[in-house]
């Protein structure tokens, strides 16, 4: 079935903060399109992860959407240079995959999207001094809402699949390097987040299972500079 371009999205009440209008920063462009605009930036509680929601322009066939403009996000103060596309698919319901990060100078900002199915995506903050380390944001990402959500350099990243069947894309700003690949173990207490599924129906690679909690990982990320390059 394709998703209706009409449906408002789940996670709508989920999501707070300014939009790019609300906070007086619509674009020229945003400005010129005649049915409202081609990307609303909304930023979560914490305020470096953001949601991203292209316009979806719909007609009888379906929709069509912009899902990346480097301009438009330039325009938006995201300048972001992306390296790298990933496609990752889960078979099962309640599919964990993360938290997980490269560390300087093979750190990644992460643009992720879903296009089949649906996941509830989580960004821990990992910088050092920041007023919100260790504290996390969550969104719904799905196919049928279209939003994206931006995960900079400085958090662990995780996901957790809400159907069967989702495929997740993201865009990542510096190439795979396995020496530097990292994760905080996704049940951490310490981080106190809600996967919406009961602890034993989860489903993790060895790898993921096998983390280390936030305490006992190495700090790499300072705030509020956490960027390399
Ligand atoms: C991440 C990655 C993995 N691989 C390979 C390594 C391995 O053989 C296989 C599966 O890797 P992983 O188990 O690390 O895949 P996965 O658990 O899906 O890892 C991903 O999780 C999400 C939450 C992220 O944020 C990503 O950055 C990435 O860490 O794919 C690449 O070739 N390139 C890549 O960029």
């Amino acid at each position: 079935m394709v998703p209706s371009p009409l449906k408002e999205p789940e996670n709508l009440i989920q999501i707070r903060g300014k939009t790019c209008l609300e906070a007086g920063l619509a674009t020229k462009r945003d400005r010129e399109t005649r049915n409202g605009f081609m990307l609303e930036v909304i930023e979560l509680d914490i305020p470096e992860v953001k949601i991203l929601r292209p316009k979806r322009h719909g007609d009888s066939r379906g929709f069509f959407s912009e899902t990346y403009n480097k301009a438009l996000l330039s325009e938006a103060g995201i300048d972001i240079d992306f390296v790298q596309d990933n496609h990752a698919y889960s078979a099962e319901k309640g599919t964990v995959r993360g938290l997980h990060y490269q560390t300087p100078p093979f750190a990644q900002d992460k643009l992720v999207r879903v296009v089949r199915g649906a996941i509830l995506d989580i960004a821990v903050d990992l910088r050092q001094g920041s007023p919100t380390y260790g504290k996390h944001v969550s969104s719904v990402i799905s196919a049928v809402n279209g939003d994206q959500i931006l995960v900079p350099i400085g958090f662990a990243h995780g996901l957790v699949t809400l159907e069967a069947h989702t495929e997740v894309l993201y865009k990542v700003s510096h190439y795979y390097a396995p020496e530097h690949d990292r994760g905080i173990v996704w049940n951490d207490p310490d981080l106190d987040i809600d996967w919406r599924i009961p602890e034993a129906d989860a489903i993790l690679s060895q790898k993921d299972q096998k983390l280390p909690r936030l305490a006992d990982a190495a700090s790499c990320f300072t705030y509020p500079e956490a960027r390399e390059r």
